[in-house]
């Protein structure tokens, strides 16, 4: 059976917020933090056109949320406070990913790192049951989601926690994180995000493992962050970044980019919304014009490069709760790719080889 590899995250449910005045730090200047105080992803959205969508958590619970709602959760997911606690649908995950092994796949990679409650012995326990390969993630999210612990920590220091998770275990467990990441950047980066991209770089350097990057929601920012693991000694071959969908749209500029030999992922599938709500000056790619960007770096020679993923982060995506599930890119990005010129060689490159060859290391 082929060994389909798709990014994903299961856990990554609303970050704990530690000092409540530093997480709405540097807002977009779109929008202010959520009147309900539930986290970095509740954003109340004040468009130009003073339409401000109203948080709705005590309207409805999603356990027992009506299909006229699903529409709703799909254009204002990080609306809604329940909708981010994905930690709670572990036997949803479990029939996804029972869907997910029916479909051909194999093995997923959860980038759930510290600050977003990480769970490795959910983890596990998926894994054992379905049978699907989880490589989880090591490292840190956002500057908002560092407590003062990590802060305090220097470079050094940093660089053998990450090793650590990845040698021996994590999170006081025995269970060996296969990839760093992501780690989260904002834009600009901050001081202590910087800390934790060189502290990658170290780790990546002494371990020769993968690593994969949220960047921030500026088209300069994944050139930044490649600066910065590189004057620290990081492997860019090795290396992931994520989010391009809502990152860079100009062509020649992608291509730019693309010339620094990271891996190109597009991992927003199945995300299709009128306004970003972290950015509104982004206009979120259709799933159409995805398919759209990886033909065009497949004809510039980028095939070997690109990585593709869900991002799967709140309950409403899930098939339980009327959403595309985790096996979408499989049943319908693929025929897609294929009726646009993608030929089978090339989406068994993006979603077996590239990722196959990304995660491995000694
Ligand atoms: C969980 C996460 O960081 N996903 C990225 C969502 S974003 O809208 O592309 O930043």
């Amino acid at each position: 059976m082929v060994s389909l590899v798709i990014l994903f995250r299961f856990s990554n449910h609303a970050p704990r917020f530690r000092n409540p005045a530093r997480r709405f730090r540097n807002p977009a200047p779109h929008f202010r933090p959520g009147s309900c105080g539930l986290g970095l992803m509740v954003w109340l959205c004040e468009s130009a056109a003073g339409d401000c969508r109203k948080v709705r958590s005590e309207k409805f619970a999603l356990s027992t949320h009506q299909a006229r709602d699903v529409h709703w959760l799909q254009q204002n997911p990080y609306s809604h406070w329940e909708n981010l606690m994905l930690c709670q649908e572990i036997e949803a995950l479990r029939d996804e990913l029972l869907c997910f092994k029916k479909a051909g796949g194999g093995t997923i990679v959860e980038n759930t790192t510290t600050g977003i409650n990480r769970d490795l012995p959910a983890l596990r326990k998926l894994a054992k049951d379905t049978g699907v390969n989880i490589v989880a993630g090591a490292g840190y999210y956002v500057d908002v989601t560092h407590s003062d612990e990590t802060r305090k920590m220097s470079v050094e220091k940093l660089t053998d926690v990450m090793v650590k998770e990845v040698l021996h275990g994590a999170d006081g467990t025995d269970i060996r994180c296969g990839v760093i990441g992501e780690i989260g950047t904002g834009w600009p980066i901050t001081e202590s995000e910087k800390k934790i991209l060189r502290a990658t770089a170290h780790a990546q350097k002494q371990l020769g493992c993968p690593v994969i990057i949220h960047p921030g929601r500026n088209r300069a920012a994944p050139l930044e962050i490649v600066r910065i693991l590189q004057e620290a000694g990081g492997d860019i071959s090795k290396t992931v970044m994520s989010h391009l969908d809502r990152t860079i749209f100009d062509h020649a500029e992608l291509l730019e980019f693309a010339k620094l030999g990271s891996y190109l992922e597009y991992d927003l599938f199945g995300t299709e919304m009128l306004d970003y709500p972290f950015n509104l000056n982004i206009d979120m790619p259709s799933d159409c014009q995805r398919v759209q960007r990886l033909a065009f770096l497949i004809k510039e020679g980028y095939e070997d490069r690109i990585l593709v993923a869900h991002d799967i982060h709140t309950k409403n995506r899930l098939t339980k709760y009327g959403g595309h599930g985790y096996s979408h890119i499989l049943k319908n990005i693929v025929p897609k790719m294929l009726s646009r010129g993608i030929s089978q060689k090339q989406v068994d490159k993006i979603l077996i080889e590239n990722p196959k060859q990304w995660l491995t290391f000694k």
